[in-house]
């Protein structure tokens, strides 16, 4: 079976006994599948008629459950004007800021490191210079 549904047309497939989701462009019913959810029925429903694909790539589902998935296959998405964008996980989102914030810190740290060394650099020299002046 495969049908072209809009997201109108998924949105009304929202309770429990009849359930369809959208991911990656392609729909699911998965009303049957809700009570053998390993995860749960709750993080479903709260996916129920809407676009799911953020919400099934960011818990790293097994090939076993993608299987499942294509199972439940009903149909593709027909996108109208207006519609969401496509949803998908943005691996990059997380991980730049990341490393923005330990950029930030190492810089910082270099900072703190540079001064303190030249700071014991000048003590040295300090404590040289009296010494020498002491002994001379
Ligand atoms: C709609 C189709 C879905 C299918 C066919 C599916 C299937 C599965 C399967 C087979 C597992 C067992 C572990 C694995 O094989 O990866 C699982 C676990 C899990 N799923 Fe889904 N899932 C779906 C959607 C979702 C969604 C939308 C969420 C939302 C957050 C979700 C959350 C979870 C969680 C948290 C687990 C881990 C449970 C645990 O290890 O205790 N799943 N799912």
């Amino acid at each position: 079976m495969s049908l072209q549904l809009t997201y109108q047309d998924v949105a009304e497939h929202n309770t429990k006994n009849d359930l369809y989701v959208v991911i990656h462009d392609k729909i699911y019913d998965i009303t049957k599948f809700v009570d053998e959810h390993p995860g749960g029925e709750e993080v479903l429903l709260d996916v129920a008629g809407q676009d799911a694909t953020e919400a099934f790539e960011d818990v790293g589902h097994s090939d076993e459950a993608r299987e499942t998935l294509e199972k439940l296959l009903v149909g593709t998405l027909k996108r109208n004007p207006g519609d969401p964008k496509p949803k998908s996980p943005k691996p990059g989102a997380v991980a730049p800021a990341a490393n923005n914030a330990t950029a930030g810190i190492g810089v910082g740290l270099y900072a703190v490191m540079l001064i303190g060394g030249l700071i014991a650099y000048f003590a040295y020299n300090y404590l040289q210079q009296q010494q020498a002046a002491q002994s001379a």
